[in-house]
């Protein structure tokens, strides 16, 4: 009689050489085609150059057997076992600076991350690196501390609680406060060291992972959507896709899709860990048979049910920044975009909600193209760096004494279309930093709202997209022609077209308000209008222009002409107009703001 078998996914990550691929050999009882370093340039290097995947099981801990759905039956994976079991994935993923997009792709697969530690040598670049990636990507950590055997015997058992209360310091700043942290050898000796030799608190670590493991909900509806991390040819057979199932099932002869290459195959047969199996369902790892598919095509992507993905050019995120990332997220700068196992480049710009809206609730399904959004030279957040452009500051002030919007997006133009799914998991970062600086390369993370498939979106989509930036500008009243009208200047450029903004309110410093109702002359000035009148104050300021005026006059002063010598206001009075102009209005038009 079949029993019952559940899969999840644990993440081994950490900084190089910290013991993780040694630690998954010591986990695992059943290694599948690409774990433990297979690669010939990986054994050369000594180091892991790809993610590697083995499992063992463990019989189902009774607390998960409620959990588990009616329909939780890979029943047909797993060989002649009575008793349900718990089939741990473990994702080897390297260490190396220069692969962190694989690490990333592989992070966002997994339902637990375990880091591995060198307890020698405590926290390094890449295991924080690895904590902020589980942050965003994981629910659940666990700390290893491995090589324990090198700490001196004697000494061994406080060197583990000193570095165990280090990395309870650490954790308590991150969403994984108080997650168990475990000491292990996992290849004691080293390289050098006899097969033979045991690994220490291996069997500890298995039932902490049994004790701390929730199966997350798995649900086999929804479109099939599966994430490929490798694909090789088996002569004979066919090609096989290998990787996690996303979301939804898959069965035998169903047709399956490649969206990045358009192609459509049929599924020839399925294996779970080297069983052939009929179906497979979301959290399921499986490698997937087609024929006549060159391997060489696809390395790393996903695969789908037919037309259920789109290859888009440009995306709408709702994004957050990564606290540790040093510097601003500057509008139109370029940043490394990981999606899935794809990293291409993009460039940035962001907006944020109106000043109104800032402490709206974040919506994190979908993006409201009714509502108009504020343009923002960077991202807005407490550590906002001073540029030299004014409109920032403007900026900064609207965001001022920690008053922050809840939520802010950016558009993402990408380099190269990307094939993903909607709401999925978006990360920047700059990876062309220096890997030896000790810094956070992660920049930012966020959920893809809307993904752009029209290539010519800059002129089909980005208008409906109601995003302005706030203009000011400020000019200087000249002089007083009645109760009604002065005249500005200062405000405008000899070239600007004025009958642009004829009709935007202005605001002088004596407090009227005024319309701007007609250029004056021909550099630049022009003649506002005051519905209400000046006040008897404003006048007194003014004052002084018209009786100058008055006296000069010869007949001059009711002949409104510009360009002739004229004294001012004896205090500087001052206008300023505020206008909306939005982003992708192709006509450029400027609009009164509130
Ligand atoms: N003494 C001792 N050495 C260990 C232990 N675990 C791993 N090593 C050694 O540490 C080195 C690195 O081990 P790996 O398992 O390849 O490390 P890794 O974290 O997978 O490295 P990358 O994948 O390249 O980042 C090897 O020489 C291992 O033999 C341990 O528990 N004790
Ligand atoms: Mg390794």
């Amino acid at each position: 009689m079949a029993g019952l078998r559940v899969n999840v996914n644990v993440g081994v990550l950490g900084h190089i050489d910290s013991g993780k691929t040694a630690l998954a050999r010591a986990l695992s009882t059943t290694a599948s085609t690409a774990a433990f370093d297979k690669q010939p340039q990986s054994r050369e290097r000594g180091i892991t150059l790809d993610l590697g995947f083995s499992c063992f099981s463990v019989p189902l801990p009774a607390r998960l057997r409620p959990a588990l759905p009616a329909s939780e039956a890979a029943c047909d994976a797993g060989p002649e076992v009575a008793e349900p079991q718990l089939q741990v994935t473990l994702v080897d993923c390297p260490g190396h600076a220069s692969l962190i997009r694989t690490i990333i792709g592989g992070a966002q697969i997994i339902d637990l991350m375990m880091l591995v530690i060198d307890v020698t040598k405590g926290m390094q670049t890449q295991s924080a690196e690895c904590l902020v990636i589980g942050q965003i990507a994981c629910q659940k950590l666990l700390v290893v501390l491995n090589k324990i055997d090198l700490l001196a015997e004697g000494k061994k058992q406080a060197a583990i609680d000193k570095m165990t209360k280090k990395m309870q310091k650490t954790l308590e700043k991150t969403k994984f406060r108080g997650a168990p942290i475990i000491p292990v050898a996992a290849k004691p000796g080293g390289p050098e060291a006899l097969e033979t030799e045991a690994p220490q608190g291996i069997s500890e670590l298995i039932e902490l992972l049994k004790s701390q493991i929730s199966i997350p909900k798995r649900d086999p509806s929804g479109p099939f959507l599966m994430s490929v991390d490798h694909c090789f040819s088996i002569k004979g057979q066919g090609t096989v896709m290998t990787g996690t199932i996303l979301s939804g099932s898959v069965s035998l002869s169903d047709n399956v899709e490649i969206p990045a290459l358009k192609v459509v195959k049929k599924v020839k047969s399925m294996q779970m860990f080297h069983m052939p199996v009929t179906s497979a369902m979301q959290g399921d790892r499986v490698g997937i048979c087609v024929t006549q598919f060159d391997p060489k095509l696809l390395e790393r992507g996903l695969v789908c049910a037919p037309e259920s993905l789109h290859t888009i050019h440009a995306a709408l995120i709702s994004l957050e920044k990564i606290p540790y990332f040093r510097g601003p997220l500057q509008t139109k700068a370029k940043f490394h975009i990981t999606v899935g196992h794809e990293t291409v480049m993009g460039r940035l710009m962001f907006f944020s909600p109106t000043p109104d809206c800032f402490n709206q609730e974040p919506v994190l399904d979908s993006f409201d193209f009714s509502r108009e959004y504020l343009f923002q030279e960077q991202f807005l957040c407490k550590d906002l760096a001073p540029t030299d452009s004014g409109e920032a500051d403007q900026q900064a002030d609207q965001a001022t004494e920690g008053h922050y919007p809840q939520q802010q997006w950016a558009l993402m133009e990408f380099e190269k279309p990307i094939t993903c799914p909607r709401l999925c998991l978006v990360i920047g970062s700059r990876l062309d930093a220096d890997i030896h600086a000790n810094t956070c390369r992660l920049a930012f993370h966020g959920t893809l709202l809307h993904g752009l498939e029209d290539k010519n979106y800059t002129e089909s989509f980005l208008p409906k997209l109601k995003v302005y930036k706030l203009k000011h500008k400020n000019g200087l009243v000249e002089r007083v022609i009645d109760d009604y009208s002065v005249i500005g200047r200062s405000l405008f450029k000899k070239e600007t077209n004025i009958q642009l903004f004829v009709g935007l309110k202005v605001y002088l410093s004596t407090g009227e308000l005024g319309v701007i109702d007609s250029a004056f002359g021909q550099s630049g000035k022009f003649k506002v209008h005051i519905p209400g009148g000046l006040s008897p104050e404003s006048k007194k300021i003014m004052m002084p222009v018209l009786k100058k005026r008055g006296r000069a006059g010869r007949g001059e002063a009711t002949k409104e002409e510009e360009g002739a010598e004229r004294p001012e206001p004896s205090q500087p009075v001052t206008l300023r107009l505020t206008f909306k102009r939005y982003v992708f209005d192709t006509h450029k038009r400027m609009v009164q703001s509130p």
